[in-house]
């Protein structure tokens, strides 16, 4: 049995956020408009009646996303504690980066993925990008390599429960990476900005996550102009069942295909599917490469959802997965 929510994630509460507004829009086409009211309204009354939702809320969580992660880690303790590096894919809004940095405080580290522009979690290290372009996964990997050569941890007479007040200032670690422009300048691949293949040494990855799942038209959120909570201007399923398998399973196999690169010996892996015809030979590569591999259903992920999640436990040594590009 899961614990009360409201029961473990007091510590959580302390993250607060301050919301970003953005000062334009351009308003929503005109044919969406029906939609968007109907679709709002019923939003509304879902969320209203969920408990996950209000929880969420209550402990100042960026979405009920988070639950299904809590869960999850509760079963099969999928972070280890301080010091690890978790990759978050699909971040935003960033509740499963909320939880992963309080599990791996204060010297553990984020760094969040989205397509959509969102404010990041306290302390965590996020990037704008199509996670399916070879270029972002490329700067991703570099990022990784670089920033572990040069980690600094507060001195050892800190205590890490009582940052000083300038610590508290940062909102997010000030990272010197290029702009979005700059990644969308480089969308059109070229073997310069493939990914580069990482030796062994190089696997500097404890957990990879992968909440990612393709965003449909907008229907609903058009007058909602802050980042702090993009994800309610997004509808993650397109109603057409085959058409979010065959996508979740793209999304799937570029996650696997990073954690193969990426992931240290004995690390994990979790990644969000829609139920379907191919999942099965998704779970076979992960049987490959990882020792358990389970799937989950967890609580808090809506019943009439086909979305589950793979939970691949401890990668093996030397095994590795090469996907169709
Ligand atoms: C269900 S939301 C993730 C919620 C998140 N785990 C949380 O706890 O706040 C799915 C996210 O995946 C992102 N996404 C989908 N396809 C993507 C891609 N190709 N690259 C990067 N992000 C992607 C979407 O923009 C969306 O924000």
């Amino acid at each position: 049995m899961i614990p009360r929510p409201a029961a473990r994630l007091t510590s959580l509460l302390r993250f607060s956020s301050l919301p970003r507004v953005s000062t334009h829009s351009l308003g929503p086409p005109a044919v969406w408009l029906a939609r968007s009211a109907s679709s709002t309204s019923r939003w509304k009354q879902r969320q209203g009646r969920d408990s996950f939702a209000r929880d969420a809320k209550v402990q100042g969580l960026k979405s009920r996303a988070a639950f299904k992660l809590l869960e999850m880690d509760a079963k099969y303790r999928i972070f280890k504690g301080n010091g690890q590096t978790v990759i978050d894919l699909g971040y935003a809004p960033g509740s499963w980066s909320q939880v992963a940095m309080e599990r791996i405080r204060p010297h553990g580290r984020v760094i969040g993925i989205d397509l959509i522009p969102a404010q990041p979690p306290r302390g965590v290290t996020t990037f704008q990008g199509d996670f399916l372009s070879p270029s972002v996964q490329a700067m991703v990997k570099t990022f990784i390599i670089d920033s572990h050569q040069h980690q600094s941890y507060p001195p050892d007479d800190q205590d890490p429960e009582n940052p000083t007040d300038d610590v508290d200032d940062v909102d997010a670690q000030d990272v010197d990476r290029p702009s979005y422009i700059d990644m969308e300048r480089h969308a059109v691949p070229s073997p310069e900005s493939s990914a580069p293949t990482l030796n062994a040494s190089e696997r500097l990855v404890d957990v990879v996550l992968s909440d990612m799942s393709a965003p449909w038209e907008q229907t609903s959120g058009f007058n909602v102009n802050t980042l702090s909570n993009p994800y309610h201007r997004l509808m993650n399923t397109s109603g057409n069942a085959f058409r979010d398998h065959a996508g979740s399973m793209d999304l799937c196999a570029a996650a696997l295909q990073f954690a193969s690169d990426t992931l240290k010996a004995g690390g994990h892996f979790v990644c969000k599917f829609y139920q379907g015809s191919e999942d099965k030979l998704f779970e076979k590569k992960l049987k490959s490469m990882f020792v358990k591999v389970y799937r989950e259903k967890p609580e808090s992920s809506r019943k009439e959802s086909k979305e589950a999640y793979f939970v691949a436990l401890r990668r093996k040594g030397n095994a590795t997965v090469k996907l169709d590009p």
